[in-house]
């Protein structure tokens, strides 16, 4: 994959440019709909899943219309997203500051092509790990798998952070209602009240703790599992209890059998697996084992079926390439700054997290593929909540804030939890609509002064507030529909906002498969972990980071003298009384 010219100077750029310059600040979402009666069906396509229904993908209200998105797709042309596409699809190594493929589509790739990397087929190995996988669920579903003491697994806890505990924590909070196996857990933050709140739920004789890291050396993730190593054995009185106890996923053996796990209880993946794109591969061992892994692989099945409308499908309905192109639009010429997810499904309520990482941690870069800098914006800020708790919260700015925010929502038609016969889902089907329909239509002066007038307000009140209530409208959004929140959709949906990714950053000519912007704070960390060591004062970094070292150094030898000064009071008594009453109850 070759670098490109600078992105400005491309013709179609200019193009884009001078439509903006021209036309931008007079497109107008509604005023389109009233000029082309047909324009849902221009602007919306589906994905025709073969067993969960169709996906809907809507985006009509958008400020767009035939002449942008016929330059937006020639600018996809002329970028090369095509031959980039093919590029990873055919194991390039197009992550070359790591000199790596990219090739999270060969984790599921259900067709079983075979895919060569250095003069090897990746598959045979991938299908050997999807086995493991496989009967490593059976015997935990099944309870054929003992701990120490002879019971079954009845909780899982993965231990991982960023990629290694992201997609499996939003994937088994998204599929929670097709769980058939041990409930899960996920610790990732290295502050030690993550894992001790889950320590409190679990018990030591019926959990696993899987250890997810990639490079296996993750200051956090291997914290966490020694400590919780050290849980294990203090509970069971015997070292030999690790292996029933932790598996490990990762690319690196070596580490992982220097930490004390037999290999044999290791899933491996490799180095063209990146963090951010790994929940498809043994990284998914805790969804696999919570939801089945007959499900796993529908998951993977709708990933598949994605990867093969993005290589097959013309741009021009390429459902990847048309959100990337309208998000290009908002960010480099309208100057948006952010990109909301919204879905409306509670399931749902860590999409927006896992997307924050996988597109941030993708595009947002400074430095093209040939090592300039670039001059035009890439990656958005993604954030977002589910609806409806998101309207009770920031969507008047999404409103009326002085900031475009281009949004996508996403919605299943039909719900796994009918409760009041289907009420909630129909209250909740109609808030998403509506928020769609608000951004777009806005309110106009006179609607504001009618609806007031037609309150009784006094007329003298009216003109105060009026400017208050108007909605200026024109906000733009995508909606994507499907029937249900199924494993194979969710991997769909998974897929399309991941290529989705891809395709912005062949656009601005970015690497968008390495992370080097992460390094220099675990470097720094590591230094300063050792300032805060001692109570000697330090002058070492910058005037603000010592202030800081200094003080927190202070605050925790006062805290030091005052538990020794600080006579026992009754609360301490009673948590003292009521840990050693626990430890009875787990030594019996
Ligand atoms: O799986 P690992 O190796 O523990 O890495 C965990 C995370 O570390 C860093 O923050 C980045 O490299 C992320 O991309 C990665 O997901």
């Amino acid at each position: 994959m070759e670098s490109r010219p600078n992105l400005v100077i491309e013709p179609t750029w200019q193009k884009l440019n001078h439509f903006y310059k021209e036309f931008g600040s007079k497109i107008n979402i509604m005023d389109l709909f009233a000029q082309d009666p047909k324009r849902f069906e221009k602007f919306s396509t589906t994905i025709e899943t073969p067993l969960d229904g169709p996906i809907l993908i809507d985006y009509s209200k958008n400020r767009i219309n035939d002449e942008v998105l016929k330059l937006l797709f020639q600018l996809a042309r002329d970028r090369g997203v095509e031959s980039a596409r093919d590029a990873m699809f055919s194991a390039s190594k197009i992550n070359f500051t790591e000199n790596r493929s990219v090739l999270h589509i060969a984790l599921r790739n259900r067709k079983n092509r075979p895919i060569i990397v250095d003069g090897k087929d990746v598959m045979p190995e991938v299908n050997a790990v999807l086995d493991h996988m496989k009967s490593f669920c059976d015997l935990i579903i099944s309870k054929k798998w003992k701990g120490y003491s002879g019971k079954p697994i009845e909780d899982v806890v993965n231990i991982g952070i960023g990629g290694s505990d992201l997609g499996p924590l939003m994937v088994t909070e998204a599929l929670k209602s097709f769980a058939v196996g041990p409930r899960v857990h996920f610790v990732s933050n290295i502050d030690g009240t993550h894992l001790a709140e889950v320590l409190k739920k679990v018990n030591p004789e019926t959990t696993l703790f899987i250890i997810a890291s990639k490079t296996f050396t993750t200051q956090e993730t291997i914290t966490n599992a020694v400590s919780a190593k050290t849980w294990l054995v203090a509970a069971s009185g015997d070292a030999s209890a690790v292996a029933k106890h932790f598996v490990a996923l990762s690319t690196n053996a070596e580490k992982v059998r220097e930490f004390g796990i037999d290999t044999n209880n290791m899933f491996g993946f490799w180095d063209w697996v990146g963090g951010r794109y790994s929940l498809w591969s043994a990284i998914g061992l805790s969804i696999a084992l919570n939801i089945g892994y007959d499900n796993f692989v529908k998951l993977l099945e709708g990933a598949h079926y994605v990867d093969e409308h993005f290589v097959n499908t013309p741009l021009e309905k390429n459902v990847p390439v048309i959100l990337a192109l309208i998000g290009i639009w908002y960010i480099n010429f309208y100057n948006s700054e952010t990109h909301a997810l919204l879905p409306y499904d509670q399931y749902l309520h860590r999409f927006a997290a896992y997307f924050q990482q996988g597109d941030m941690e993708s595009n947002g870069k400074y430095v093209t593929r040939n090592g300039d800098q670039v001059s035009y914006s890439t990656g958005p800020i993604v954030w977002g909540e589910p609806g409806t708790n998101g309207q009770h919260a920031f969507y008047q700015l999404i409103h009326q804030g002085t900031r475009l925010i281009p949004a996508d929502f996403i919605a299943p038609a039909c719900t796994h939890n009918p409760i009041s016969g289907g009420k909630h889902h129909k209250i909740l089907l109609a808030n998403f609509l509506a928020q769609t329909e608000a951004l777009a239509k806005g309110k106009s002066l006179e609607e504001a002064a009618a609806e007031l007038k037609a309150s009784g307000m006094p007329a003298d009140q009216i003109d105060r507030i009026l400017p208050h209530k108007v909605f200026q409208g024109n906000r733009p959004t995508n909606s994507i529909v499907c029937k249900m929140i199924t494993p194979f959709t969710l991997g769909a949906l998974i897929a399309i906002y991941e290529h989705k990714i891809f395709v912005q950053g062949v656009i601005w000519d970015i690497n968008s498969f390495d992370q080097w912007g992460v390094e220099l704070g675990k470097q720094l960390a590591k230094a300063i972990e050792k300032d805060l060591e001692g109570s000697n004062k330090i002058s070492n970094h910058d005037q603000s980071t010592n202030g800081l070292v200094n003080f927190i150094k202070s605050c925790c030898i006062r805290s030091v003298e005052e538990t020794v000064q600080r006579p026992q009071t009754q609360s301490s008594r009673s948590t003292r009384t009521r840990s050693s009453k626990r430890q009875k109850l787990e030594e019996n």
